[in-house]
């Protein structure tokens, strides 16, 4: 760790803080994510192992990139640095349009959808950094608090970067195999992740949907008190329309993308 000096602590993530902290070389602001792997279970080391291992493939400038992992045996802890992005998460400027009841311009929206859909498309299909094929990378988190932007003005040109793989899976074939479990959070669930089905690489469509329409609405399309009647609203699958001032385009990809798994169900069912 003598390569960086340490600066402050912007925040905590599920095992540990995240701080930024300042590449001697050339002072270079990163962040470095701290991991007590004393407080994790077998099941959690390996996923852990399986995060760090995606993150070191994926290399592509809507994902946040990844520069090395630092193990600090004694004290039991991972260090992960990663590139860090001034203009911190969509959580937070969906929460300060809230608050000021402004609109986010429907062209600042339209970037953060391309620039999510390539992130995605690198992780669903991407290959290895020699070319050769690698299975699938599942984000299964994919939230505005996941979502993070290069310089904090949204009107110049933002470079949105998907970040936090904690949660992601590797699958060999979206088609068939699935990964079986319950993750991420419930408001962007989606329907086969309720009826138990299983979880594929449609489902990080269903989520993308669930953020563009919070970044238009202003809060997600599904929102209940208790995971139950989150369920049930998200299978019932009524949205309220997004405010008038955007485009009918906007309005129809939303459409689309919350009903790709009604198209997707009917198949599976
Ligand atoms: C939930 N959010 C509303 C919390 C506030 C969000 N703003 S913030 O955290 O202070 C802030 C302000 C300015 C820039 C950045 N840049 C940034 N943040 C990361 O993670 C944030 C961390 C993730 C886990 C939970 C705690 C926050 C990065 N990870 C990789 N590169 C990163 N770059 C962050």
């Amino acid at each position: 760790m003598d390569k960086y000096e340490l600066l402050e602590v912007i925040g905590s993530g599920s095992f540990g803080m995240i701080r930024k902290i300042k590449r001697k070389k050339d002072n270079k602001i990163l962040v470095r994510k701290e991991i007590d792997f004393r407080k994790m279970n077998e099941k959690e080391r390996k996923q852990l192992v399986t995060e760090v291992n995606i993150l070191r493939d994926l290399h592509h400038p809507n994902i946040v990139k990844y520069y090395e992992r630092i193990i600090d045996k004694e004290n039991y802890l991972i260090y992960i640095i990663m590139e860090y992005c001034e203009g911190g998460d969509l959580a937070a400027l969906i929460q300060k349009c809230r608050k000021e009841k402004s609109l986010i311009p429907e062209r600042f929206i339209w970037l953060v959808f391309s620039q999510l859909v390539l992130a995605l498309h690198e992780c669903h299909y991407g290959t290895k950094a020699d070319g050769s094929p690698r299975p699938a990378i599942l984000h299964r988190d994919l939230k505005p608090d996941n979502v993070f932007l290069s310089n904090n003005v949204i009107n110049s040109y933002t470079h949105v970067k998907l970040g936090d793989f904690g949660l992601a899976r590797i699958i060999n074939d979206p088609e068939k195999d699935f990964a079986q479990t319950y993750v991420g959070t419930p408001y962007y669930m989606s329907p086969e992740l309720i009826n138990e089905q299983a979880y594929n690489n449609k489902s990080d469509i269903w989520s993308l949907g669930c953020l563009i329409y919070e970044l238009c609405a202003l809060e997600p399309p599904f929102q209940a008190r208790t995971q139950i009647l989150l369920a049930k609203k998200i299978k019932e699958g009524k949205v309220l329309d997004i405010p008038k001032e955007y485009s009918q385009d906007l309005r129809q990809l939303i459409k689309s993308m919350l009903n790709v798994m009604v198209i997707y169900n009917i198949f599976i069912i």
